[in-house]
Formats: C-alpha cells, sequence, structure tokens
C-alpha cells in the first residue's frame, strides 16, 4: 500500500491586492491531507477560498506561506509525470473539433495515455464521438474535459465546480460517471457549492469558509459535529425539571404545535427515557440535514 499522501498542504496561505490596494486574505492557513483512493468534496460558500486552494495544489499559483505536495513531490513535476489532472470551471476547447478528435489530439500529447476507447465510454461520450464540440450541450463538454482529464490516467483527478451551470439531469450524468470512475482506485478532489453533490458523491467533506477549514469528516461526522439531533414529543411542560435532573447536558429548545422540542448528544437514550419513563407520546426524532450544518459550520467563519 503506498503511505505517501495523495495530497499535503500545510499552513498554506494566499493574499491579493484587490482593486484599491485592498489586501483580500483568501487562504489563512489550510492544512490538508488527502489519502490515496479518497473522495473528496471541497465544500463551500462564494468567495470561501477553494479556488484558490486549488489553484495552489495544482501548482498554478505559489502560496505566500506553507507547503503542498501531491504524491511527495511539487505540484508541476506531479502534472508533468501524469500524476494528477484537473477539470477547471472554465478553460477552452476547440470549438471546431469534433469530441474524438479533440480526444484524440490531446491523447497524442501525453507520454503515459489509458485506453481512448475506455476513457470515452467512462465520460459517457461513446455515443457522441462525432459531434462537434461547438454543438454540444455544456454538460457534454463538462464531460469531454472530464475525459482529457482522464486521458494520462492521473492517479489523482481535481475538479474545480465541474458542474457549475448544468441542468439537474446533467448534472446526475457527469456526477454518475466521476463516480463509476472513482470506484476504480482514483482519489477525487473536487470543489462544490452543491451541499447535495457532496452528500451524494464524496467520501469525507472538507468544509472551508473565510479562507479556512471549518469542518473535515465523513458526511455524516458533519451533521453531526453541526448539530445534535431534535426529539420531539407531545408532552407536558411540567415534565421537564424531572428531564432536567436526569439529563443536565439537555437542552430545551421550543415547544410549537403542541410538540416540545429537545436535543441532547444521545438522542437514542433520551428517546428511549421519553417512551419508558414519561407520558410523552408521538416522539420522533429528527437528523439534521446538510444544509443545517453548512449554515451552522460557516457563519461565524
Ligand atoms: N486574483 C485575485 N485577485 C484578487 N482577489 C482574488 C483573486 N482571486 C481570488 N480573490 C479573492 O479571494 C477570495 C477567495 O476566492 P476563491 O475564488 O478562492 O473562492 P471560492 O471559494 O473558489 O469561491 P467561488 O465558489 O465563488 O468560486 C475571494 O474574496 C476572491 O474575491
Amino acid at each position: 500500500m503506498n503511505a505517501t499522501p495523495a495530497i499535503q498542504a500545510t499552513q498554506l496561505t494566499k493574499s491579493f491586492r484587490g482593486p484599491k490596494g485592498a489586501v483580500v486574505d483568501a487562504v489563512k492557513g489550510i492544512d490538508l491531507t488527502v489519502r490515496p483512493g479518497e473522495v473528496v468534496a471541497f465544500l463551500g460558500p462564494n468567495g470561501a477560498g477553494k479556488t484558490t486552494t486549488i489553484d495552489m495544489i495544482l501548482g498554478l499559483t505559489s502560496p505566500d506561506n506553507g507547503d503542498v505536495r501531491v504524491f511527495g513531490r511539487h505540484a508541476r513535476e506531479a502534472a508533468r509525470d501524469g500524476r494528477i489532472a484537473a477539470v477547471m470551471q472554465t478553460g477552452g476547447l476547440m470549438s471546431d473539433f469534433t469530441v474524438a478528435e479533440t480526444i484524440g489530439v490531446v491523447a497524442s500529447l501525453h507520454h503515459r495515455t489509458a485506453d481512448v476507447a475506455a476513457v470515452m465510454e467512462r465520460a459517457g461520450l461513446a455515443e457522441i464521438g462525432d459531434r462537434k464540440v461547438s454543438r454540444c450541450s455544456g454538460g457534454e463538454q463538462q464531460r469531454l474535459k472530464f475525459a482529457l482529464a482522464l486521458l494520462p490516467d492521473p492517479d489523482l483527478i481535481v475538479l474545480d465546480e465541474p458542474t457549475a451551470g448544468m441542468d439537474v439531469e446533467s448534472r446526475r450524468g457527469f456526477w454518475a460517471a466521476m463516480r463509476a470512475d472513482a470506484t476504480r482506485g482514483r482519489t477525487v478532489l473536487f470543489a462544490t457549492h452543491y451541499l447535495e453533490e457532496a452528500d451524494a458523491f464524496a467520501d469525507r467533506i472538507v468544509m472551508i469558509a473565510g479562507g479556512h477549514v471549518v469542518a473535515d469528516g465523513s458526511t455524516a461526522e458533519i451533521r453531526t459535529r453541526a448539530s445534535r439531533r431534535v426529539v420531539s414529543a407531545v408532552l407536558d411542560d411540567d415534565a421537564v425539571p424531572g428531564l432536567l435532573r436526569v439529563f443536565p447536558g439537555l437542552e430545551v429548545r421550543e415547544r410549537r404545535g403542541g410538540r416540545l422540542y429537545l436535543s441532547l448528544p444521545d438522542s437514542d437514550c433520551l428517546a428511549r427515557h421519553l417512551l419508558t419513563s414519561t407520558k410523552a407520546r408521538e416522539v420522533e426524532i429528527a437528523a439534521h440535514n446538510l444544509e443545517d450544518a453548512f449554515v451552522t459550520l460557516t457563519a461565524d467563519a
């Protein structure tokens, strides 16, 4: 097993000078280690510092401070060896070429090349090889960029908001192709605004806001860390003092529609107690969704 991290970023910082001379601290000390084979979502609101961090990982821009390694080497060396490839938000495709021609030309430039037909199949392009790039939809063009990134058979693929501007169906098609490819063991880092994309396609979510990592863990861990589950029941207020004696950490959130809303780190224990030792009826446990976690975690950054 390869123990060298796919990405090892240490204390990365990057500032820009804005139009009126003001300094914008885009990235304020990011540490990130991605292990080989992980599919990691870089999730954050507009201006969080995702693209700046990705540019540093790819070696497109240098950090002011800190260091980044890709498979133990400088990103540019890793790119030259075909170990890392990227799908960026913008970037030129040759509009007069067909899909197959584009792939053929770019394949001829690499010294390490995956099977072209297999790449087209994996990117969902096998049926549209003869289509001119200018006639491809936005989703098809992004899948073409994905195919180009797959050509050197990279060990790490980095995608910066690859589905921005696509409709739901195209996004689904894109991620199905990406996910199918990732199951083959490739390491993937992708930036997104879309919580549901991070939730559906990543093993791990690194949440970034205000140039910092504000949370890092599996999707389930992020949810739990951001907020407790809420247990609600039809229950009189006079039961509350007794509950607080049993559970000193209990939070009484609100009373609404005849229901009392409570939270405790161990929601199962609270629900069990309500059902077995109180007159509570219609007990419900509500999981917080990722949207709640996102708002909570990025609000103070
Ligand atoms: N070349 C630049 N010159 C000046 N400011 C910049 C430059 N690039 C980025 N910034 C600023 O740095 C901050 C982080 O930008 P960045 O593009 O990394 O965020 P992001 O998370 O990728 O956002 P988005 O999701 O909107 O693409 C923003 O405030 C942005 O305006």
